[in-house]
């Protein structure tokens, strides 16, 4: 019997326990880390490697995948999907800025209701989105990488420059959050075939990874985006490669990544896309649809900012 792919992850967590080098970190929590790690997903019989072992708040994932799709970087939109993990950063921001002790829900309800405070407060930088959509060259001209990207995959399937990248130097202090998922990288397989379509498979670089919060939320993100391309390529799924750079685990992940290690992984659920939008950035959630997601119970962490 083949190893469930999951295990990929679980190795990675209890390698980190074992062996991962003890570090300060940025955010004052401290972490367990290693440096180069991979997980790859065969995603080609329509798997989506949400995580089992612990419940995943998919939507919330894919939901901030179709945010960055929009170019859009202000948290007003996420919030608006009740999306709420971007809010630390522009609070911390807020709070700092005006010394005023605003709690979170009452932050998130004054950029929601209000336009001005939203555009002031909410808005997260250069971030993502922006970079993907927009990226300005030194010429003032704007590139939208993903269109490029869609143009390349229909008509030079065999390039080996198929990416998008979101480490843009120049406007990466005036983002709340530099990158951590980098770049993204295309590959068609299967051209010369004769039958069938061809397999579309994407590889990401990411520098820097929360094994416990983040690894979760952006494997099935990924996924996500790879089954859109695909789709709006009409190709099938090939495999997502995911490479990590400092993959760590927070000193406060502790306890619950060593419960999530004792529990056995159950089977990928199966994700099926229920429209075709004309365009990538056309998704909406309710496009997503997926089939049999059994999992473990949720266990809650504290996020580092
Ligand atoms: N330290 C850190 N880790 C991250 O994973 C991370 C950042 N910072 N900063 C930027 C984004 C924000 N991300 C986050 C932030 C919070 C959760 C989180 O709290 N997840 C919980 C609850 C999710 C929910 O209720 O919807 C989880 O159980 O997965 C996940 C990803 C991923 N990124
Ligand atoms: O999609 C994401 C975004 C962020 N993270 C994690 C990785 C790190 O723990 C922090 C970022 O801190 P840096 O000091 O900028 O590396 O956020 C993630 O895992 N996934």
């Amino acid at each position: 019997m083949l190893r469930h792919p999951e295990y990929q992850y679980l190795d990675i967590m209890s390698h980190l326990l074992e062996k991962g080098d003890r570090r300060m970190d940025r955010t004052g929590e401290g972490t367990l880390s290693t440096f180069g790690a991979m997980m790859r997903f065969d995603l080609s019989d329509g798997s989506f490697p949400a995580f089992t072992t612990k419940k995943v708040f998919w939507k919330t994932a894919v939901k901030e995948m179709l945010w960055f799709l929009t170019g859009q970087t202000n948290i007003q939109s996420l919030l608006k999907e009740n999306v709420k993990i971007w809010t630390d950063w522009p609070l911390a921001a807020y709070r700092k800025a005006t010394g005023e002790e605003i709690s979170q829900d009452l932050f998130e309800k004054r950029v929601l209701e209000d336009d001005a405070f939203a555009a002031k407060w909410g808005d997260l930088g250069p971030v993502y989105g922006k970079q993907w959509r927009r990226w300005l060259d030194r010429n003032g001209v704007e590139h939208d990488q993903i269109g490029a990207l869609i143009h390349s995959l229909k008509t030079n399937p065999t390039s080996r420059r198929m990416l998008f990248h979101a480490w843009n130097v120049g406007e990466i202090d005036q983002m709340a959050l530099p990158p951590c998922h980098m770049t993204y990288q295309f590959h068609v397989s299967g051209l010369q075939r004769g039958s069938g379509r061809p397999q579309l498979s994407m590889l990401v670089n990411q520098r820097s990874c929360d094994i416990f919060l983040g690894a979760p939320f952006n494997i099935c993100q990924q996924a996500a985006l790879l089954a859109m391309v695909a789709q709006q390529v009409q190709m099938d799924r090939g495999e997502l490669i995911w490479v990590g750079g400092d993959t760590h685990l927070y000193l406060n992940h502790l306890d619950q990544a060593k419960e999530q290690l004792a529990r056995k992984p159950m089977p990928f659920p199966k994700l099926v896309l229920t429209r075709q939008p004309d365009e990538i950035d056309g998704y909406r959630i309710d496009d997503f649809e997926v089939v049999g997601y059994q999992s473990h119970d949720r266990i809650d962490a504290p996020v580092a900012v």
